[in-house]
């Protein structure tokens, strides 16, 4: 197992990417705290969205504590790390990935939009990665910190305008803190998922011509599934990547590559 015994907190994962990074880290042996905001009502079956990934992470054998809060607050990530430590005594690895994509046209994007896009996706990133840190620093044994980035770091969306720079900026965190945190021994890396099909996109992708389109711009001719990403989140998490910081992982299908 990848990560036997360590323990992980995984931001946004309630949902989609998130919940497949939360139960791949069970299933590869580590306990999980997981932070989500606001999908505890039970519209997801019998059972809230939480309540699902607290089950098939016990179903693993591994233990599970549920956190809610807004990582674009500074407390979020002091908190998540109290709670991780009172229930599991430690952090090895957080994976930062919550985040939200709100499309709206850029003429008329209200200032509102703009700012709660940033405040999750790269304030919320840095608060939980810097709490993060200060903990594993503490603890003296390095540690591991994965960022959800995207394939939108790199390419532009005329309906995220607002979204894109965040996904810039996660990356840009990451590789700043490799340089200030490997003299500790924490690892800091992205991954730069393409389109993965979630909650986040269900809306845009409900459109059949727009999801052929992308169908048949991928080479490996299908959009990604969570569990995709989230198996590459684990290999960065773990020792297999023990020489690997400041770097970021495309997991695209081949999207990115694709001219022509
Ligand atoms: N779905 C896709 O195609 C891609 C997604 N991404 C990124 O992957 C990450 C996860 O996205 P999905 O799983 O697709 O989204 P999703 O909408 O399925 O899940 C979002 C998760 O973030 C949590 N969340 C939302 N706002 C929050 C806040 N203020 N504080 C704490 N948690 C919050 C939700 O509770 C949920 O667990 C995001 O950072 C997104 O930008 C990156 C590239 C592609
Ligand atoms: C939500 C979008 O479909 C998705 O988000 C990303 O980060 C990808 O680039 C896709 O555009």
């Amino acid at each position: 197992m990848l990560l036997e015994n360590k323990v992980a907190i995984v931001t946004g994962g309630s949902r989609g990417i998130g919940h497949a990074i939360a139960v791949a880290c069970a299933r590869e042996g580590a306990d999980v705290v997981i932070n989500y905001w606001g999908d505890n009502d039970a519209s997801y079956g019998r059972r809230s969205a939480i309540d699902e990934v607290v089950r098939e992470i016990e179903a693993h054998g591994r233990r599970a504590i549920a956190v809610e809060g807004n990582v674009a607050l500074p407390q979020t990530g002091i908190d998540l790390v109290s709670h991780a430590v009172e229930a599991f005594g430690k952090v090895d690895v957080l994976a930062s990935n919550a985040g939200i994509c709100p499309f709206h046209a850029f003429l008329d994007m209200p200032p509102s939009v703009l700012e709660r896009t940033v405040g999750v996706n790269l304030n919320g990133a840095f608060y939980v990665t810097q709490a993060v840190a200060r903990q594993m620093k503490e603890q003296g044994t390095g540690g591991a910190i994965v960022a959800t980035s995207s394939i939108s770091a790199l390419v532009g969306g005329g309906m995220q305008t607002h979204y894109t720079p965040t996904k810039a900026g996660v990356h840009s965190l990451m590789q700043s803190c490799a340089i200030a945190l490997g003299p500790f021994g924490i690892r800091c890396n992205s991954v730069m998922p393409g389109t993965i099909a979630t909650d986040l996109n269900a809306e845009d992708l409900a459109d059949e011509d727009k999801r052929a389109y992308f169908e048949r711009r991928i080479p490996l001719g299908r959009l990604g599934a969570p569990e995709d990403v989230a198996d590459c989140v684990v290999f960065l998490a773990s020792d297999r990547a023990r020489y690997v910081t400041g770097a970021a992982l495309l997991v695209d299908g081949g999207l990115f590559v694709n001219l022509q």
